[in-house]
């Protein structure tokens, strides 16, 4: 299995569809469709399907698929400042792959991440780890990604809040570091205003993955995703 993620010059940039209901989708699908981005994330969190509705969503997926993007499922927990449950994440996680047959899946970092992934379809995996609050030490920040290493993911995905200017130096600090040491591609980003230039700047300190928006935002701090493109090419030069 190819590793998208791996030695790339410049990141993929990614846009999210985060919706309730199947109408929503395919409202936010146009624009996700146009926006130019490399892969659309489906937050399958939050989206509740009708029992007929399924093939429509499964059309859906594969469109994004047809028009050569790659498609990314994500099912984000409250704990990880999503909306579902942490209940039988596993098998919740297992079921949205089986239904939209996505390219690539995220699993969130925790206790139960290694047994997740052993449960899933051969695909690429973005480990997530999120802190809304803050920056934690670098200590721990190195510490966690060395752990998420170990479960041999396609990449490492750290989205933190930073609250000082040090802390955005410290998020890119620390992505260029992950970059050198580890060998598991990496995505760090800051969120909110502050951590803005963490999702332009991933040419340099080696990021392998950023988010954007192409009209919905799922977390602080997104760009619209052409100013993103326009971003990482200039601050790549
Ligand atoms: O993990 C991430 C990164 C993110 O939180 C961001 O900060 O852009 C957005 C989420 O949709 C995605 O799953």
């Amino acid at each position: 299995m190819a590793n998208p993620f791996a030695n790339r010059q410049t990141p993929l940039v990614a846009v999210p569809i985060m919706a309730a209901t199947l109408a929503e989708v395919q409202a936010q699908i146009v624009p996700a469709l146009s926006s130019g981005a490399d892969v659309i994330e489906w937050r399958v969190d939050g989206l509740r399907l009708g029992t007929t509705e399924l093939a429509a969503a499964q059309q859906l997926a594969a469109r994004i698929q047809a028009n050569g993007q790659q498609l990314l499922v994500t099912l984000r927990t409250q704990q990880q400042g999503g909306l579902a449950t942490a209940q039988q994440y596993g098998q919740q996680v297992q079921t949205w792959c089986a239904r939209l047959r996505p390219d690539m899946v995220d699993v969130e970092f925790g206790p139960v991440a290694a047994a997740v992934m052993a449960t899933l379809p051969p695909l690429p995996v973005v480990l997530s780890w999120h802190d809304f609050a803050g920056t934690p030490a670098d200590a721990v920040l190195q510490q966690r990604l060395c752990d998420m290493a170990a479960l041999k993911p396609a990449l490492l995905k750290l989205a933190l809040m930073p609250q000082t200017a040090g802390d955005v130096l410290r998020i890119l600090q620390l992505s260029a570091w992950a970059h050198q040491h580890l060998d598991v591609p990496v995505a760090l980003m800051g969120m909110g205003n502050l951590g803005r230039i963490t999702r332009v700047a991933g040419r340099l300190f080696g990021t392998a993955l950023t988010f954007a928006s192409a009209g919905v935002s799922s977390a602080p701090g997104q760009m619209p995703v052409a100013e993103v493109q326009r971003l990482l090419q200039d601050f790549g030069k």
